[in-house]
C-alpha cells in the first residue's frame, strides 16, 4: 500500500493502493510521435491524464478557457518530457474549435487521441435551477464534447487517418444523479454519444471509449463540489463507529476503503488509447472501486437534496 492510501485503522484493508508516480503498465515509448489532444487538460483529472500521455512520449495539447492555469499545467506537463501547446478554448464555440484543430495542426499534426475530460458542474436542487444554470453545464458537458469529436472525426475522416476518443463521464449516467440534474442528463448524453459513434466511425478506424472516474479528490475541484463534500462527511456520519471501522471521511464511504487517486484514471486512458486496445470501443470503463455498484443491506433513511445542500423549504 502506498503511502496515500495507508490507513491508521484496524479492520479489513480495503483496495490496495496503485504503484507510485511514474510508474506505468506500458512500455515506454508507447506514444511517442503520437499527438494527444486534453480538453480541461490544465486542471485536476484531466492534467493527470495529460501527464500520463506524456510521461509515455506524447506531444500534448491542452485545451481549455483559463489562459494562467493552462500556462502552468503546460510548464509541469512539459517537464515530463514531451512537447506541450497550451490552447485557450471555451469548447462550446465552434469556430474556437476548428482553431484549435488548426493549432495542433500546425505544431504537431492532426491529434491523433481527443480527450474528451472539460466538463462542469455544480450542486443544485433541480427546483431552484435557472434556465441559463442547466444550459451552462449541458453546453459545455455535452454539447462542447459533441463540437470537438466533430471536428476530430471530420479532420480525420477526410485525411483518412485512425484516431482514438475518450470521452471522460460519470457514473450517474447510468444511476441518475441527486443533485446534478443537469450534468448527470449530459453525462448520460455523453455514454450514449460514445456508444453511437464507435458504430458510426468504427469503419474509418475510430476508436470511441468512455472513461469514469469515481471519486478522486484533487487540489482544483471547485469550492462548491469540496464543501458540500466536507459538509457531508460532518453530517453524515457512520450508522455504526467502533474500531473496526475506518475513520468518518472520504475513503470510509466507498468499498475500496480509498478514494481513487488521479493517475489511476491516466493509466486506464492510457491504455484505452494504445495498440493494446485496438478492439475496444463503444466500451465506458468505470474507475471507481465499485463504489456506484454500492448498495446497504438496509437502505438509509432518505435525505431529500434540498437538506443535503443544506438550503431552506422551497418556497416557490
Ligand atoms: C449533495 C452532496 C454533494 C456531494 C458532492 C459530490 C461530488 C461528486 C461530483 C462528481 C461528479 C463531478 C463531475 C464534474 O463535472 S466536476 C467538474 C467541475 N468543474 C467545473 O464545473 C469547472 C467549470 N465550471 C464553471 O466554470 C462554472 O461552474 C460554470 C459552469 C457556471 C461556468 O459557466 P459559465 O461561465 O458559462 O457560467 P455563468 O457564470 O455565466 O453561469 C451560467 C448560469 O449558471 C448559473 N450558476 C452558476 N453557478 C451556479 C451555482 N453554483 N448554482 C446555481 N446556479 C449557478 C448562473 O446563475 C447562470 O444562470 P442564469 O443565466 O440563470 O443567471
Ligand atoms: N473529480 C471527480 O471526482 C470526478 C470527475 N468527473 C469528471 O472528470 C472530468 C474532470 O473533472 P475534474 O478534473 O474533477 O474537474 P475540474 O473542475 O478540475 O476540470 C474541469 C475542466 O474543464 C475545463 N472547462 C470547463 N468548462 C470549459 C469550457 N467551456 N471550455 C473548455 N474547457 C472547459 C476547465 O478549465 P477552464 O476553467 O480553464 O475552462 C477545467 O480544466 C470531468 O469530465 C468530470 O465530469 C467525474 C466524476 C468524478
Amino acid at each position: 500500500m502506498t503511502d496515500e492510501n495507508a490507513r491508521d485503522c484496524v479492520g479489513p484493508p480495503g483496495l490496495p493502493g496503485p504503484p507510485p508516480v511514474g510508474a506505468s503498465a506500458l512500455p515506454s515509448g508507447t506514444y511517442d510521435g503520437t499527438v494527444v489532444l486534453v480538453t480541461g487538460g490544465g486542471t485536476g483529472l484531466g492534467r493527470a491524464i495529460a501527464a500520463e500521455f506524456a510521461r509515455l512520449g506524447a506531444d500534448l495539447v491542452i485545451a481549455s478557457r483559463n489562459a494562467d492555469r493552462l500556462k502552468a499545467a503546460r510548464d509541469e506537463l512539459a517537464a515530463l518530457g514531451g512537447r506541450v501547446t497550451a490552447a485557450v478554448c471555451d469548447i462550446r464555440d465552434p469556430r474556437r474549435v476548428r482553431e484549435v484543430f488548426d493549432t495542433a495542426g500546425e505544431a504537431y499534426g492532426l491529434p491523433d487521441v481527443l480527450v474528451n475530460n472539460a466538463a462542469a458542474n455544480f450542486p443544485v436542487p433541480a427546483e431552484d435551477m435557472s434556465p441559463g444554470a442547466w444550459s451552462a453545464v449541458v453546453d459545455i458537458t455535452l454539447t462542447g464534447t459533441f463540437l470537438m469529436t466533430r471536428e476530430f472525426g471530420r479532420r480525420h475522416l477526410a485525411a483518412g487517418t485512425p484516431g482514438s476518443i475518450i470521452d471522460v463521464g460519470a457514473s450517474y449516467a447510468w444511476t441518475g444523479g441527486p443533485g446534478f440534474a443537469h450534468s448527470a442528463a449530459a453525462k448520460a448524453g455523453v455514454k450514449s454519444l460514445v456508444e453511437t459513434l464507435a458504430v458510426e466511425w468504427g469503419p474509418y478506424g475510430i476508436q470511441v471509449n468512455g472513461l469514469v472516474p469515481g471519486l478522486m479528490p484533487h487540489g482544483d475541484m471547485t469550492a462548491e463540489i469540496r464543501g458540500n463534500l466536507e459538509r457531508a462527511e460532518d453530517t453524515g456520519g457512520h450508522r455504526v463507529h467502533d474500531q473496526h471501522r475506518p475513520p468518518d471521511d472520504k475513503a470510509s464511504r466507498q468499498p475500496a476503503l480509498r478514494v481513487g487517486l488521479p493517475r489511476e484514471l491516466g493509466w486506464a486512458a492510457t491504455f484505452l488509447a494504445s495498440p493494446y486496445a485496438r478492439f475496444i470501443t463503444g466500451h465506458t470503463l468505470v474507475v471507481d472501486g465499485a463504489n456506484w455498484q454500492r448498495r446497504d443491506l438496509v437502505s438509509p433513511p432518505v435525505v431529500t437534496v434540498r437538506e443535503q445542500l443544506g438550503r431552506a423549504a422551497f418556497e416557490g
